[in-house]
């Protein structure tokens, strides 16, 4: 291909043409260049001008991207002088207290890393801060996809990829979080261990496996470092890749507001409004894990001490992204049944797969859920405004709840010292709250979007409050109300009605297909609720006066 990437090429790549017209000659330059030899004119000119909506929650996603890039940078130089060995050795380092303890090699090279390299403390906190930074942005970042219903079709499967992702995150900040080898990770290790073994059948293989022989053993360090800077961010990356190549070829979601619609994407152009504000974000995010990098100690596992399996310190706590493990393992009663001969320890396997399986497998399900429920299969580009469908709002924030829960009772000794109260009563406490909670909240978010829907359906049929007080030639007062501004009546006017599927005869008699079956009538049921909880935008177009004061009662009052 002989055409190049000129400027009249590029000027054709942007929706109104001013913006590329005056591309920088070096920009020009490079793109003819590479026209020429791979051909990519038309690529580019396909792409760049591709058009992304804007709005402040699909900022997350990208929080989630760019610390991967961080952790990838700083993970790397962590590897020059990490040591993955289980092998003893007596520190002579620069830290006095530790001068003379036995330690494994990982420990020691941690050490190195954070008192003897230059830059190395920087580098292990910016890489533990960018790790909990990724994991938060990631969930932040679901739950917009989940509330404005962006996994519907056709993006159920990067869904799907989001969840994966979310569970080798997970597993990569474990590996992660173990390797230093200081007395805190070993404790993680330990409930790995711990976990592991609980399983039936294969838990003592699986053990044997992962440890070399009995816990500790010699090889965990080294097979965690394998999976931690190989294998699973390898997977991580390529599957990073897919979920912005899907995201790219099937169109970022709008939210509803004027001339939006399923068919077309209003926003800016790839090149060069979203190159530029995401490369500032890129630059915002690193300038913020850096600086808690400099400023906000993390792991300080000089103070913890090298790992012993017989020690533990008081006040122990996981990432926050395995805390929710941490305060089902705590809640749990000590369940223990004999099976067969075989010891099931419940109080170990029911938290350790329940909460996780629930969490996850919920997670992954939804959208098809969802689908069979509502008997929608169309494809969906506009988001939903979390209150305009109550029920998958309710059903989210309980699931927020519950996971919050849990993650709160895995802290519970440091609450009960905190706030004196005795540690078997928040023990008891989140017994409770962790059934209680997500229902009661369901309830109250429920009413919350109700009461939302019955706002905006106020807006469209009454307008807006003006502040303006009129008197009426009666005496009565009133408010004036105006139609609210068109950019805001279009944002709730894409308010969507959610589908129902039939669950009784048509006007022949002829009753849906599966309708009677128990499975047919739950889903009818299922359905109805899901989809008539709607209130209707009555447009009324005109703002009108509301009674404000009674006739009378208004003459001696003053209202400004
Ligand atoms: C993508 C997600 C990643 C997460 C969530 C993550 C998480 C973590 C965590 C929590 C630690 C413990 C840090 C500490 O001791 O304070 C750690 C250590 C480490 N990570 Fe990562 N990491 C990730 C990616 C990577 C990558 C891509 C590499 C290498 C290419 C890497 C290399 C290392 C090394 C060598 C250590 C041990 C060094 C030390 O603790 O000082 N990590 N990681
Ligand atoms: C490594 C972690 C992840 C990264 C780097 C990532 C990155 C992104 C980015 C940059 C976008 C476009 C901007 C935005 O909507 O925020 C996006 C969209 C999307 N993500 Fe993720 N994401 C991750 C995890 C997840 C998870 C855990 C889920 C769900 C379980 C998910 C589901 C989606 C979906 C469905 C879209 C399309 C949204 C739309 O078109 O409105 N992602 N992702």
């Amino acid at each position: 291909m002989t055409t190049t990437l000129n400027n009249a090429t590029l000027n054709n790549a942007t929706l109104n043409g001013a913006a590329l017209k005056e591309t920088p000659k070096p920009i020009a330059g490079t793109a003819s260049y590479l026209d020429d030899r791979l051909g990519a004119g038309s690529f580019l000119k396909r792409n760049l001008r591709k058009v992304f909506p804007d709005h402040w929650s699909f900022l997350l996603g990208e929080i989630a991207l760019y610390s991967f890039i961080i952790l990838l940078l700083t993970g790397t130089f962590l590897t020059f002088w990490f040591k993955p060995g289980m092998g003893h050795v007596v520190y002579d380092g620069p830290y006095q207290q530790l001068r003379g303890v036995t330690m494994s090699e990982a420990y020691a090279s941690t050490l190195k890393i954070s008192f003897e390299v230059r830059g190395g403390l920087l580098m292990r906190q910016m890489h533990h801060w960018a790790a909990l930074l990724f994991v938060a942005g990631m969930m932040v970042h679901m739950l917009r996809v989940f509330f404005t219903g962006a996994y519907r079709k056709p993006r159920e499967l990067n869904w799907i990829i989001g969840v994966l992702l979310l569970t080798l995150a997970l597993a990569e900040g474990l590996t992660g979080y173990s390797l230093p080898d200081d007395l805190l990770s070993g404790a993680g290790l330990r409930i790995t261990e711990g976990v592991a073994i609980s399983l039936p059948l294969i838990g003592t293989y699986l053990t044997f496996f992962l440890f070399g022989g009995e816990y500790p053993g010699e090889d965990v360090i080294a097979r965690f470092y394998s999976l931690h800077i190989l294998l699973i961010p390898g997977i991580l990356l390529a599957l990073i890749s897919a979920h912005m190549i899907l995201m790219w070829v099937q169109k970022h979601t709008q939210m509803p507001g004027t001339g939006r619609s399923n068919t077309n994407v209003v926003g800016a152009p790839f090149y060069p409004a979203f190159m530029l504000k995401a490369g500032a974000y890129f630059l915002f995010t690193f300038t913020a894990i850096a600086g808690l990098g400099t400023f906000a100690q993390i792991n300080p596992i000089w103070l913890f001490g090298p790992y012993t399996p017989s020690d533990i310190s008081a006040g122990s706590q996981p990432d926050f992204y395995m805390g929710f493990l941490e305060g089902a393992l705590r809640i749990m009663p000590a369940w223990e049944i004999n099976f067969l001969g075989y010891t099931l320890p419940l109080s170990v396997l029911i938290p350790a797969l329940v909460p996780m399986g629930i969490v996850m497998t919920g997670l992954a399900l939804y959208p098809f859920l969802e689908q069979w429920v509502t008997g929608d299969r169309r494809e969906h580009h506009i988001a939903d405004r979390p209150r305009n469908n109550p029920h998958r709002t309710s059903i989210g924030i309980s699931a927020v709840t519950f996971y919050g829960i849990l993650w709160l009772l895995g802290a519970n000794d440091e609450i009960s010292a905190f706030f004196h109260i005795d540690l078997y009563h928040t023990t008891i406490f989140g017994r409770f709250a962790i059934i209680l909670g997500p229902a009661l909240a369901y309830a109250i978010t429920y009413r919350i979007c109700m009461g939302l829907q019955r706002k905006d359906a106020d807006v469209m049929s009454h307008g807006v409050e003006s502040g303006v007080i009129k008197r009426m030639p009666n005496g009565q007062y009133i408010e004036v109300h105006v139609p609210p501004a068109e950019d805001i009546a279009d944002h709730l006017r894409g308010k969507a009605l959610i589908p129902i599927v039939p669950g009784e005869a048509d006007s022949e008699g002829i009753p849906p297909k599966g309708a009677r079956s128990i499975l047919g009538k739950a889903r009818a049921m299922m359905s109805k609720k899901y989809g008539t909880e709607h209130i209707p935008l009555e447009e009324d177009g005109h703002g009108h006066g509301h009674a404000a004061l009674g006739p009378g009662e208004g003459d001696h009052k003053e209202v400004h």
